[in-house]
């Protein structure tokens, strides 16, 4: 039995498979520039972010019906729950979809038929954040909030994703704020390319209660030293960050220094399809690579649910939390 684990920093449209991408292009008539699923996943092969951003928005052209994206969450909830994810925070991009003409409802009412009934099909509970595309205008991100507005009730919290460098957290300041009225939990990709200062920026400017990455903030002591102090949570994503480049190799990975640093660390899989593993392939590689211990691997997993958004249901948080307690490796 696996470690049970929360998942918080998940892309839905990072979990396309090349086979699903396949059956779903043939559904909806879609020529993909591959001749085959091998043949696409040859194409994984990223120098930085960037590279990998142009590949995952041109392989979404396949995603265009509610069942789509039904058909997509429900492939990760049922991988997830194999690797032992109990509870998900699932991350999409309905701006990379209204682009192509796919309405935002179709999205988030195609992601909710699998997120819907996922407690009861996989025994993993979920929630929904929208994330802005920070390369995009400020204005577009206020549209899609406003666009947004009748799928609330089944969205938790806003995010901030794509392409980092250049385009600083403050760019978004009115939507954050706008959203924080509205109620919504706040987060942001930050210190994942782009540099510490957009961490703090990030949590002084947007509010934000856990930074997705955040992995640059090593070079920092003095924000280390605040993050430590003021309990905010990291979704660290390890195999994305040796995929894109972020660190050399797994084993220059700085996941045990920062833990030492007593950082409230979380191991995440980002765009598990293309970088090579779920959540709990993430937690295998640092145990493998890095060395961890079980008390380490048990910290993470408490943590996990600790950051995790569910303020709204602490009884299953506390539920979630005494099973990690109970856990034999
Ligand atoms: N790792 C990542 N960083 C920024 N934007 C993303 N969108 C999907 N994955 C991402
Ligand atoms: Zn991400």
């Amino acid at each position: 039995m696996p470690l049970p684990i929360a998942e918080l920093h998940l892309h839905i449209e990072g979990t396309l498979e090349p086979e699903l991408a396949f059956e779903l292009a043939a559904r909806n008539g879609v020529a993909l520039p591959y001749a085959d699923a091998e043949e696409l996943r040859k194409a994984y092969e990223f120098a930085d972010l960037q590279s990998f951003l142009n590949l995952y928005y041109e392989l979404m052209a396949v995603l265009r019906t509610e069942r789509d994206f039904a058909d997509l969450a429900d492939a990760y909830l049922a991988r997830a729950a194999a690797q032992g994810v109990r509870h998900a925070e699932i991350f999409f991009d309905p701006q990379a979809h209204t682009a192509r003409g796919v309405d935002i409802g179709t999205v988030v009412e195609g992601l909710w038929r699998a997120l819907g009934n996922s407690e009861a099909e996989h025994g993993v509970s979920t929630r929904l954040i929208l994330c802005f595309l920070r390369d995009e205008s400020a204005e577009s991100a206020l549209e899609t909030l406003e666009a947004a507005k009748p799928y609330l009730d089944r969205i938790t919290g806003i995010g901030l994703d794509s392409a980092e460098v250049g385009h600083p957290p403050v760019k978004f300041r009115e939507v954050y704020e706008t959203a924080a009225g509205l109620g919504l939990r706040r987060v942001a990709h930050a210190g994942e390319e782009g540099p510490p200062e957009y961490i703090t920026e990030a949590l002084d400017v947007l509010g934000v209660e856990r930074v997705d990455h955040g992995l640059r903030c090593v070079e920092d002591p003095e924000l280390v030293a605040r993050l430590v102090r003021e309990r905010i949570p990291l979704t660290l994503c390890p195999l994305s960050n040796v995929r894109l480049r972020t660190v050399d190799t797994l084993a220059d990975h700085p996941l045990p220094a920062m833990l030492d640093a007593g950082l409230l660390c979380t191991v995440n899989s980002d765009d598990p399809a293309y970088f090579g593993g779920y959540a709990g392939d993430n937690f295998d590689a640092v145990r493998r690579t890095l060395g961890l211990g079980e008390e380490r691997l048990r910290e993470l997993a408490r943590n996990s649910f600790t950051a995790s958004f569910l303020e709204d249901d602490e009884e299953l948080r506390a539920r979630y939390l005494a099973e990690v307690d109970a856990y034999t490796f």
